[in-house]
């Protein structure tokens, strides 16, 4: 029988919903989003791809050599990625000596703790947090200054290949999974949205 991500997405499409429309970037979208709301989703968001990228380098390590050349890509370009978040912190000079608030610090403890499951569940959780970010800041449709340059740079068409490469990536081994395995990726595909929405979320409770 097929096992592939876009079946697990169509299982549980109300809390991927959740996970990739919020009014966070809605409020992006129409401009009224806080600065302090803004300026706390972007710290948080700084210390928590630093974690993946130590998360990305440990999925490397477990995976089959023909799937490096997609994910070397994604480590290459994190080396940009995480100067690019540095500068847009110094723009609004913003403290980067945060601590990670409650809900940063599960999803980065979640993402270390799955360098102990089996590959197949890595490449599904690896495809899920990047496809939330792929969606979510895409489908509320163009954005306003400042924004523009945030949904641009994850909703844009080779970040968007990218993602379905690791859609490819991630498929071709759930096919061939047990049942356990695929119903542990399964299980990860929703704590993953689950994680994705209380971010959202705690960013859009900032206090000032
Ligand atoms: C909470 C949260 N979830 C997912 C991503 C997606 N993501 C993780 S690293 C990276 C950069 C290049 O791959 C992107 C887009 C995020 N940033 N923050």
């Amino acid at each position: 029988m097929s096992f592939t991500c876009n079946q697990i997405l169509q299982k549980h499409t109300d809390i991927w919903h959740e996970a990739t429309v919020h009014p966070f970037l809605e409020n992006c979208k129409s401009g009224t989003i806080q600065p302090h709301q803004f300026n706390t989703w972007l710290v948080q968001d700084y210390l928590f791809v630093i974690d993946f990228t130590r998360m990305l380098a440990r999925v490397l390590a477990s995976a089959p050599p023909q799937h490096f050349d997609v994910i070397l890509s994604g480590l290459a370009a994190l080396k940009d990625e995480l100067n690019w978040f540095k500068e847009k912190v110094a723009e609004r000079q913003l403290n980067l000596a945060t601590e990670k608030q409650p809900t940063c610090e599960q999803y980065c403890k979640y993402m270390h703790s799955l360098a102990d499951m089996p590959y197949p569940v890595q490449a599904t959780a690896l495809w899920a947090i990047e496809f939330a970010y792929n969606q979510g800041w895409q489908l509320p449709g163009a954005m306003p200054a400042p924004y523009k340059e945030f949904a641009d740079r994850w909703g844009n068409s080779d970040f968007t290949a990218y993602v379905k490469l690791l859609e490819q990536q991630a498929d071709q081994v759930l096919q061939t999974a047990s049942d356990s395995i695929q119903n542990q990726a399964e299980e990860t595909f929703v704590k993953v949205a689950k994680f994705e929405k209380d971010f959202w979320q705690m960013a859009f409770n900032a206090v000032q």
